[in-house]
């Protein structure tokens, strides 16, 4: 098994029938929801489950999970999610799917939000670029604002499409570059503060942490 399918494996081990799930994005993800797809059909469970993305809507619906939204269940049993970077106060750094938003709404509406990723994502301090998510008529302001700050702009763009990445919302996401970052906490409320910014990517509702390298798994707590 590689690293991904160690984790996905030990995440999926924490669903239990007739729970409501926070489900997050990325490729991690889509291996854990694989996995709970096998668990589902071979022992008849019902799991419901909220998408943080199209990504994970699909795979969900595939795996035989029971789609419901947030105006149904306002709190979550489990959110599980990956994530680019962690720190060691289990802080992350999350949205390289362009998701950050919904995963972030999704995590918090959960009683528990547990973090599924590689060893080699596990660092000292964050610092790599912040994803955040930006409506559109904003932009120019938001940008100015961030380099205000120190920050290093750059709109994502690509990905099969001319022009700017747009999100499952409708917008931009900039990858803002603040190198070594000193207070995660204080950074994603000071972000949040810019009129225009919709969410950022820095999670600081982290309750634990599970990290598969080839020599297994380490789970952390907050
Ligand atoms: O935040 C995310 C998507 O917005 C993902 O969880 C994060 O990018 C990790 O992805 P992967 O499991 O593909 O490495």
């Amino acid at each position: 098994m590689n690293e991904k399918e160690i984790v996905a494996e030990e995440a999926v081990k924490l669903v239990e029938d007739g729970m409501v799930l926070g489900i997050g994005s990325g490729t991690t993800i889509a291996v854990f929801l694989e996995k709970l797809g096998e668990r589902i059909k071979k022992e008849g469970l019902e799991v419901y489950g909220v998408p943080s993305s199209y990504q994970s809507h699909f795979l969900a619906l595939k795996a035989g999970i029971r789609i419901v939204d947030l105006f149904e269940y306002s709190e979550l049993d489990l959110c599980i999610d990956g994530a680019d970077q962690i720190d060691k106060n289990l802080n992350c750094i999350k949205g390289g799917g362009g998701a950050l938003t919904r995963e972030k709404i999704v995590s918090q509406a959960s009683k528990r939000f547990i973090v599924i990723a590689e060893e080699r994502k596990f660092v000292d301090k964050l610092s790599m670029p912040v994803p955040i998510e930006v409506i559109p008529f904003a932009y120019g302001h938001v940008v100015r604002k961030l380099q205000e700050m120190g920050g290093i702009c750059k709109l994502r763009e690509g990905s099969g499409k001319l022009g700017p990445v747009i999100s499952d919302n409708g917008n931009f996401i900039i990858d803002c570059n603040f190198d070594e970052i000193e207070n995660p906490k204080e950074l994603e409320l000071s972000l949040n503060a810019i009129a225009g910014i919709v969410e950022n990517g820095i999670f600081c509702n982290v309750d634990e942490v599970i990290l598969g390298s080839k020599d297994g798994i380490k789970i952390l707590k907050r």
